[in-house]
């Protein structure tokens, strides 16, 4: 329960809600419980004056009795109808208000979970699945809800109602009230296990569901696969598994469900009877008036609900609470990399230094750069190049602050990465991944991304520098065509292509390329090549590849292997050092290696 305390400010912050949508609840109730009363006093009317009404049988004045009869009967009938309205506009305002408050909550903490995924860091995202991160924002957040929302709505109903009705029979009868209360909270306590029951049962139908989902989804996204290997049947039969399994739970929760309806009406049926009965008996002994026993019989089925709700709210808030404590579990976790205090902003110049850089993966303990130097001076265009594995991709990671080494320092201008303002840094910092993202947007909007104050201009230049710009004019609609799943299909080349014209359109002053051009064929990486010499005039460059570009004129050439700098100098230098480099150039020279580029 502890867990729900983190939801206060919500409602400090929605508090004339709160405050009037009790108000309103308690209003509501009060209207109510003028209907029981009434029916009191008609048939107290009824049972005192009905021998006199008799006895005045052939004479003149029954007519004038029954009239009077009829207009006080009219008079009850009228008063019953207006209290059940204003009882009934007075609940409509009770949901409007807590209901409302609660769709407000529920708004501001699942923005709050957004934003807080936002600053956390890539470790986070590698040791939590994405299915867990998409469950916490969703199901989490609207258990959260049926706290903050229905289980205030009905708490505070059956309080009040319960309060109030208790108050109004025990004027009547304690001994009646004692017995007509006495199967409630048996009640109570049944529909809150029957509730856990049918939980339990929802949240496994739940789970084969996302199940059944996820085997659709990556049937279709492999539809080539199955078919390229005849596995057709083998699918089917996968689906038709998952989907029997979620067919008998819900067929086992349909028997619940059965259940449940019958067990309700069978303590209702208890309740009533045993009013009647007992309240019969204290009639008889002229303990109460039949308008009492009429009224107690309204009372027990106005006191159904509630009983029932609580039950219901206390399952309602146990899941809350479980769904609170995963979300805080998320919420109280702090970024490792984030800005210190006074942080710096400056504006780069484009030098970088490592010094003795050492990083090892946190959750797995894979050391992927080791005591790693190196120098690069504004406006160098380098390459790193190394096998598979060689720590190339971490070293773009740590030069973006993705990461913190645990030894050694990465610069730039000089100045220690970890004291400038991670904006500031990664704002004047072009990066192009290794794996390619683009968003489900048209074409334009996605190189916009990089600087998403550009306009088509722009957005054009950076598509004809990263020699993509043919390639977007050859669609239907240009830059406006939509990517993704409902738009058309990429080939890799252009997805790379467009990802890079991303960095370009943000004109930073450091450019970052993890092995982006894989999937171009080598007439358009040189094009590319060609390009991106004149764009990165005046600019740092360091551009990781497995393949050579002898075309280029890098400054310097790394070659890493092991986390650790093997080879370093220019194209001749390391060809004179007949190492890794000179045996992959050789490779290329005699055409072994297709990923060699000349
Ligand atoms: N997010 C990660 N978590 C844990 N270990 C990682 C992670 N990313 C990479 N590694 C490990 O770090 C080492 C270096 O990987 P890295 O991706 O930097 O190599 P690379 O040279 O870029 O390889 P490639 O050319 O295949 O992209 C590898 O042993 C890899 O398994």
């Amino acid at each position: 329960m502890k867990h729900l305390a983190a939801l206060n400010k919500y409602f400090l912050s929605n508090k004339w809600r709160l405050i009037l949508g009790l108000l309103f609840t308690a209003i509501s109730i009060v209207f109510s419980v003028f209907q029981p009363i009434m029916v009191r006093q008609i048939f107290d009317l009824l049972s005192h004056n009905i021998d006199e009404y008799r006895l005045l049988n052939n004479t003149s004045l029954k007519g004038v009795f029954r009239a009077d009869f009829t207009n006080v009967l009219a008079f009850y009938g009228v008063s019953i109808l207006l209290f059940a309205l204003l009882s009934g506009f007075f609940l409509f305002l009770q949901r409007q208000t807590l209901i409302v408050m609660s769709r407000h909550i529920e708004f501001d903490l699942k923005n709050a979970v957004y934003q807080h995924y936002q600053k956390l860091d890539l470790n986070f995202f590698k040791m939590h699945r994405t299915g867990d991160l998409m469950s916490r924002i969703t199901e989490d957040v609207s258990r959260v809800r049926m706290y903050v929302g229905p289980a205030i709505m009905y708490a505070s109903r059956t309080l009040f109602l319960i309060v109030i009705i208790v108050y109004l029979m025990l004027e009547v009868n304690p001994l009646l009230t004692l017995y007509t209360l006495s199967p409630l909270p048996l009640l109570a306590l049944t529909i809150y296990y029957v509730n856990r029951i049918i939980h339990r049962k929802s949240e496994k139908i739940q789970a084969q569901l996302s199940n059944i989902t996820s085997i659709s989804q990556e049937s279709y996204s492999g539809i080539r696969v199955i078919k390229s290997y005849i596995q057709e049947d083998a699918s089917a039969k996968h689906f038709e598994e998952a989907s029997e399994a979620y067919k008998n739970s819900s067929i086992s929760l349909a028997k619940t469900d059965a259940l449940f309806q019958p067990t309700m009406a069978l303590m209702i049926g208890l309740s009533v009877i045993l009013t009647i009965f007992i309240g019969g008996i204290q009639v008889i002994q002229g303990n109460i008036t039949v308008g009492n026993l009429a009224e107690f019989v309204i009372y027990v089925n106005m006191l159904m609900f509630p009983f029932f709700s609580i039950g219901m709210v206390a399952s309602m808030i146990q899941r809350a609470a479980a769904s609170q404590q995963r979300i805080n579990e998320f919420l109280q976790l702090e970024p490792v990399i984030k800005d210190v205090p006074n942080a710096k902003t400056v504006k780069l110049q484009g030098g970088v230094r490592l010094d003795n850089v050492t990083f090892t993966y946190p959750h797995t303990g894979i050391t992927a750069i080791s005591d790693f130097n190196l120098h690069i001076a504004p406006g160098q265009k380098v390459a790193i190049i190394g096998r598979t594995g060689s720590g190339k991709s971490t070293l773009a990671q740590l030069l973006i602050r993705m990461y913190d080494p645990q030894e050694g320092k990465v610069m730039v201008d000089d100045q220690d990465i970890r004291l400038l303002e991670l904006t500031n840094l990664r704002g004047q910092i072009s990066y192009v991944p290794q794996d390619v993202f683009l968003f489900s947007d048209s074409i334009a909007n996605n190189i916009r991304f990089g600087d998403p104050a550009a306009n088509l201009e722009s957005v054009r230049t950076a598509a004809r520098q990263a020699s993509v710009e043919k390639d977007i004019l050859g669609f239907k609609e240009g830059f406006d065509t939509e990517i993704g799943e409902r738009g058309v299909t990429l080939s890799g080349g252009q997805k790379q292509r467009i990802s890079i014209a991303r960095a370009l359109i943000k004109d930073p002053d450091i450019l970052i390329f993890d092995d982006c051009l894989s999937a171009v064929d080598a007439r358009t990486e040189k094009e590319i090549i060609g390009n991106l010499y004149a764009y990165l005039k005046n600019k740092t460059a360091i551009i990781i590849t497995h393949r050579i570009f002898a075309l280029f004129e890098f400054d310097k050439i790394i070659v890493l292997d092991e986390g650790k700098i093997v080879e370093e100098g220019t194209h001749n230098d390391l060809l004179s050092l007949n190492g890794y480099y000179a045996e992959l150039y050789a490779r290329q020279q005699s055409g072994d290696d297709e990923s060699v580029t000349e």
